[in-house]
């Protein structure tokens, strides 16, 4: 539905997209995630047509952005950062020139229109000045406007932006409703948002992509959900020798706080492989009860803040998410297996290599 391909933008000398490279299947709700000024609002704005690319390629349903402008634009609707509202326009009038400049047939308009205002609950405030309204409101106004004529892409760039909890439940239930006929891309700085309704999450930095996958596998190749914490009733020694016969366990790492016949420690599995009916039995023939068992993993924020944390951690392998063992999903979505040694996530890997080489030329 969307690809995009070693999309770069500059800004004079300045690098605000770097080679970006991602599709968006139909239906799919893509996260867009960065910190300030990590070029999610300059992507979007490519992707919508507002402004031109340096280099790269942006195909919507089949149409070049830039080769056939007009045709690739009728499938996408597009919340700016700001929305473009007119201030002196009621809410209704507003969306009447909406719908006119992207020619809506007029006999399907109203009924349109009234089902817009209602799935964005702003009918009642339909004959307001949209310069009246709060910012939640006036966010709602610029969501409808993206709506109209429903488009098969949905771009927004930060739809819950001002708006307060209840809001941002309701219009998260909405970009799920609309991701059953529409295909979505967000980006927003909530975090727990894009884990909730995101069915992928990019990650970008200083224009360039650092990772790519779904909510899920982030938080479990990135944050290592190898791992299981265990609270287990019984004697350190019987506990090691009953786990000792478990293939799958490469480590074991014991907390050195032991108290009231009470062991903590965290049980590293091989591969990945999933060793907790393993560990329950052989704990339970050795008698020693399982007191409390959950799995080690990430939340998406750790995520974030891990891969984006500023360089030299970052892009180096001092950075303890790229030391585990574990697998790294690059950018292609291609998995690489990693054995006790450093990983590098392919982006980062290409950053030093380029680095090398203008050092290279430097000297
Ligand atoms: N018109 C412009 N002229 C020059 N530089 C720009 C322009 N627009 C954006 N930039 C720069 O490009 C980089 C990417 O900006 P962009 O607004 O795309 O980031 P962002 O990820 O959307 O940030 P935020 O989360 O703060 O909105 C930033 O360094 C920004 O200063």
């Amino acid at each position: 539905m969307i690809e995009v391909k070693n999309l770069t933008k500059k800004y004079g000398e300045h690098l605000a997209v770097d080679n970006l490279s991602f599709t968006v299947d139909k239906g799919q709700i893509l996260g867009f995630l960065g910190p300030n000024g990590a070029g999610k609002s300059t992507t979007m704005n490519i992707l919508t047509g507002y402004i031109s690319a340096t280099d790269g390629t942006v195909l919507i349903d089949g149409h070049d952005i830039f080769e056939e402008p007009e045709e690739a634009k009728k499938s996408i609707g597009y919340l700016p950062e700001i929305p473009p509202l007119y201030q002196d326009m009621t809410v209704r009038e507003y969306l009447n020139f909406v719908a006119d400049i992207k020619q809506v047939k007029k006999s399907e308009k109203a009924t349109m229109l009234t089902q817009i205002m209602g799935m964005t609950k702003i009918a009642d405030v339909s004959e307001r000045l949209i310069k009246q309204l709060s910012k939640g409101y006036k966010q709602r106004v610029g969501l409808a406007q993206s709506i109209v004529g429903f488009p098969d892409v949905l771009i927004l760039d930060e739809p819950t932006v001002g708006l307060d909890p209840m809001q941002i439940i309701e219009i998260r239930d909405l970009i799920k409703e609309l991701s059953k006929k529409h295909t979505i891309i967000l980006s927003s700085h909530i975090l727990s948002e894009i884990s909730a309704i995101c069915d992928r999450v990019m990650i970008i930095n200083k224009g360039r992509l650092l990772v790519s996958d779904t909510p899920d596998n982030l938080s479990k190749h990135i944050g290592g959900s190898n791992g299981l914490h265990l609270k287990v009733k019984g004697e350190k020694d019987v506990i090691k020798k009953a786990l000792g016969n478990i293939d799958d366990i490469a480590k074991i790492d014991f907390d050195s706080s032991e108290a009231d016949g009470f062991v903590k420690f965290t049980a590293y599995s091989a591969e990945d492989k999933d060793i907790r009916e393993k560990v329950f039995y052989a704990l339970s023939d050795a008698r020693c009860p399982i007191m409390d068992m959950k799995s080690t993993s990430m939340s998406l924020e750790d995520i974030f803040l891990e891969v984006t944390k500023t360089e030299p951690e970052a892009k180096t392998a001092k950075n303890p998410v790229f030391k585990k063992r574990q697998k790294v999903i690059n950018q292609n979505n291609v998995e690489q297996k990693m054995d006790n040694e450093t990983v590098k996530i392919p982006v980062v890997q290409e950053m030093e290599q380029r680095e090398e080489k203008q050092d290279a030329g430097n000297l």
